[in-house]
């Protein structure tokens, strides 16, 4: 890597056959990488011969290279520095402060405000006409709540429980999300870190997260323990207290290139004599299942390309690639502008080309479990009919996540705590075999409660931590310890003061019982099918 390399040297070898970036000063070839590459080649061929330092830390981690590309890919350090840019960005708006938000809908309201337009919608985006994305929160308020009175609740309620046999805060926790860093340059690791303050809240981190899980473990292992705890360790006169549980799960997109994935799983699992830490990296893998293909969010589609302005072209052309744009202030948006092509540019889209469509109950799960130690739990995650519940569990999953993808990946799929009803209604057994979770659409306290009571040992939030993010740790903080406080409000108003006094008999179900499925069977109850006419 002594090599030095010139602007005009570095500037030829910008094609699919060579394609040469500089990040930081240092020279990749990219070419081999390239084809693989989960955002796409052409979002590599923008920067293709330029400089992508800025585009590149837009949405990865510094590490993310070094991990991923033979040292011999480096092929030097660039003889002189490429001119600055001075990209026009207008200011982001100012944020409401945090103080003055006390729901998870001032969140989202506040995000609206502040997040560029195409990280909002990004995030907020769901699938076509969005009716599961909407019925996902008002399912939960169709089912009612039958309070117990005169009951007395003045003892403290504790929301510690476990997960996947992984001591938690709360059964609520953050459901995987990619690209945190569209949202706050620490994204996922900030994340971690207010999980950690609030005493251990577990975390699944994305395949397509912007830093690596094990980035995210390490943030949160070097993140100091709450106040909090160690001050109740230290008043406990136990030097030996179990400090709190850094419970990180992977959540795992396969990979068209299978040795990619395996790969991957080997990092994380095997034990690495230099690093006591490694064996632990990830506490379970939750192999998402409900978006074999991107889903059409076309909020995400229509947000407007980024037309570069021509000085930001001429300079992109001579110099750099961080475009400056008249549209739109993210940093990712103007990366992909070439990406775009006849359906939009949806980034969800457009980061999904790498997942393998060809995932099978017959081949996918048990490749994995061979893949994985048997001390590592796995988790199908994107279950939406009872039929799917008992096939996961006959294939030795250890749990499942009851999730539609936010929405966000087939419209007009059913809202996930119908699925929940589903489940008690005709497989009632597969919540003693597997844990089960759910997630979509939560945003208040009562509707984790109603997910609880259905038999829920975990439910999932997305955006909601996302719209957090944009507040960094103490936002993401904050949008949980709502959840939670009106957790437990809504277990006191109930009459119960424990998690494991939660039951079905809470709830009146009748508004939605007409929609759950009665039956396994895979037919229409009286349509019937004709093959022969099709
Ligand atoms: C911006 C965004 C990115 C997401 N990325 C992933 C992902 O990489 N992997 C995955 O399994 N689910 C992903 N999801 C789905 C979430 O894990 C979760 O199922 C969903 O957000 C729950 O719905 P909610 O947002 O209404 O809480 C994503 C969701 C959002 C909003």
């Amino acid at each position: 890597m002594s090599q030095t390399i010139s602007p005009s040297e570095l500037s030829s070898h910008n094609t699919v056959s060579s394609l040469w970036i500089a990040i930081d000063g240092l020279v990749y070839d990219l070419t081999e990488f390239a084809p693989t590459h989960p955002g796409g080649l052409s979002v590599l061929l923008e920067h293709a011969g330029k400089d992508g330092t800025e585009a590149y830390h837009a949405v990865h981690s510094p590490s993310l290279l070094r991990s991923n590309l033979p040292v011999s890919k480096c092929l030097g350090r660039l003889s002189s520095p490429l001119p600055a840019s001075s990209p026009s960005r207008p200011s982001p708006a100012p944020k409401p402060p945090l103080s003055s938000l006390i729901s998870v809908h001032d969140f989202r309201q506040a995000a609206h405000t502040f997040l560029p337009p195409k990280t909002l919608a990004f995030v907020s985006s769901a699938a076509t006409d969005c009716h599961t994305h909407g019925r996902n929160s008002s399912a939960y308020s169709d089912i009612t709540l039958r309070p117990r009175v005169l009951v007395d609740v003045s003892a403290p309620v504790s929301l510690e429980t476990t997960i996947l046999g992984q001591r938690v805060a709360s059964p609520i926790f953050v459901a995987p999300t990619s690209l945190g860093k569209t949202v706050h340059p620490e994204g996922e690791r900030e994340i971690a870190r207010a999980c950690k303050e609030l005493g251990g809240v577990a975390q699944v981190v994305s395949t397509s997260a912007s830093f690596s899980v094990s980035d995210v473990v390490q943030a949160a292992l070097d993140h100091p323990f709450p106040p909090a705890a160690a001050a109740g360790a230290a008043a406990a006169g136990d030097p030996g207290a179990e400090p709190p549980n850094v419970p990180v799960f992977l959540q795992l997109y396969v990979d068209k290139h299978a040795p990619n994935t395996e790969a991957l799983l080997a990092s994380l699992t095997s034990p690495d004599p230099a690093d006591p830490a490694a064996a632990s990296k990830i506490k379970a893998v939750f192999l998402t299942v409900d978006a074999p293909v991107p889903g059409k969010r076309e909020a995400d589609e229509r947000v407007p390309v980024p037309v570069p302005t021509p000085a930001a072209a001429a300079a992109t052309t001579t110099t750099t690639t961080t475009t400056s744009t008249t549209t739109t202030t993210t940093p990712m948006a103007t990366q992909l502008s070439p990406t775009a092509d006849s359906s939009g540019a949806a980034l969800g889209r457009l980061m999904a080309s790498y997942i393998s469509p060809s995932l099978s109950w017959e081949s996918t799960v048990p490749w994995l479990r061979r893949r994985l130690p048997r001390s590592v739990p796995l988790v199908i995650k994107g279950i939406q009919t009872a039929a799917d519940a008992v096939r996961a569990a006959r294939a030795g999953a250890d749990g499942i996540v009851v999730s539609n993808h936010g929405g966000r990946s087939l419209d007009t799929a059913p809202a996930t705590v119908l699925v929940l009803l589903e489940l008690q209604r005709c497989c009632p057994w597969v919540f003693e075999r597997l844990e089960v979770f759910v997630d979509g659409g939560v945003a208040r306290g009562t509707d984790v409660f109603k997910a609880l009571c259905l038999g829920a040992r975990g439910v999932g939030v997305g955006r909601a931590v996302l719209y957090g993010l944009g507040y960094g740790k103490d936002g993401v903080k904050r949008v949980l310890e709502i959840l939670n406080a009106e957790l437990v409000t809504t277990m006191k108003m109930c009459g119960v003061t424990k998690l494991d006094e939660l039951h079905p008999g809470l709830l009146n179900t009748r508004a939605v019982d007409h929609l759950v499925p009665d039956s396994l069977s895979e037919d229409h109850p009286y349509a019937k099918w004709r093959r022969s006419k099709i």
